[in-house]
């Protein structure tokens, strides 16, 4: 698949402050790509670089094989972005907001009307698009601000936390838009400090922390390099970890222990040997599937609060 969006050794300070040490990482066509670190981490920086926005002290962005630092035009042309702060005019109809855009983008006249009608579609905010944005939620807000990056037909759309503070209804028709988008063959690069986002909406990954893109690739291969291999046990009464061969560390959770392992398969063997000789009271006993969770600990050193 083609390499779209080539972004190569970032860096920007802010002052003193070093928001960018090293970011690195390229995007193909039609993917589905996670940003995810913590509040700080470096993550609206980036986007707004590659967006124009801000100007980089160093490093590159290549936009379809193009340099892109100086492009204005190709940027307009390629990407649509959804800023973390929502920017609308209150006191205009979702209509015209959407006209306004949508001219800004250089869509004019029936060939608008037409894609504001499409864009409105996909929101789900048909019945209010006549209202003023001011009387909108938060959600719907964010809906109208999505669309409003569409209006060009971008082929990368970059969505800067586009869920934070909003309700869950509004949060599940953006997932559901994100997705359509992308299964149409837009590439999406979506920011986010929530794992199970990324878990839900992306293919592939990169976690970013202190400036710098710490790992990233397919979610699966991540998952498979730095997650962690663990069974659970909950055995009435048990009040130790079962010392088995095997076992590279334990550690309490809930009622009982998470048994971290380079083998799983071995040492879930060996515990059912152990509980039927010792005729435990097993509760429970299962694989725990590695999660972005533990190779956000992994590679960061660090849990990711949300
Ligand atoms: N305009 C600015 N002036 C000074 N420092 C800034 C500015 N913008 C960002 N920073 C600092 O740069 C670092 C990276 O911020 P950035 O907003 O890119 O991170 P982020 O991962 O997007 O986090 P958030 O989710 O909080 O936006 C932070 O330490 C932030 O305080």
């Amino acid at each position: 698949m083609e390499t779209i969006l080539e972004v190569s050794q970032l860096r920007k300070a802010y002052g003193k402050k070093e928001a960018l040490r090293d970011v690195t990482f390229s995007l193909r066509a039609g993917t589905s790509f996670g940003f995810l670190g913590p509040n700080g981490a470096g993550k609206s920086t980036t986007m707004k670089i590659l967006t124009g926005i801000v100007n980089a002290d160093g490093g590159t962005v290549k936009l379809f094989g193009r340099d892109a630092t100086n492009d204005a035009d190709a940027v307009a042309r390629h990407i649509g972005y959804v800023p973390q702060d929502i920017t609308l005019y209150e006191k205009l109809s979702a209509y015209d907001n959407l006209e306004f855009f949508g001219q800004s983008y250089g869509v004019r006249g029936a060939e608008l009307k037409k894609r504001i009608r499409e864009v409105l579609e996909r929101t789900g905010l048909v019945d209010r698009a006549n209202d003023e944005v001011q009387t909108f939620s938060g959600g719907m807000k964010r809906r109208i601000n999505i669309a409003a990056a569409m209006l060009h037909r971008p082929k990368l759309l970059i969505l800067d936390e586009p869920t934070v503070g909003i309700d869950p209804q509004s949060r599940n028709h953006i997932f559901d838009m994100i997705r359509e988008l992308n299964r149409e063959g837009v590439a999406i690069l979506y920011s986010t400090h929530y794992m199970e986002e990324v878990e839900t909406l992306c293919d592939e990954v990169a976690i970013m922390d202190q400036g710098t893109v710490k790992a990233k690739g397919p979610l699966g291969e991540l998952l498979e390099r730095y997650g962690r291999q663990a069974i659970y046990v909950e055995v009435a009464g048990m009040k130790e970890p079962p010392h088995s061969p095997g076992v590279a560390k334990a550690s309490k959770e809930g009622a009982g222990w998470i048994l971290e392992t380079d083998r799983v398969g071995e040492l879930m063997q060996r515990l059912l040997n152990e509980a039927a000789h010792r005729r435990w009271d097993v509760k429970q006993l299962e694989v725990v599937r590695p999660s972005l969770e533990n190779v956000f600990l992994t590679v960061t050193g660090t849990a990711l609060r949300d």
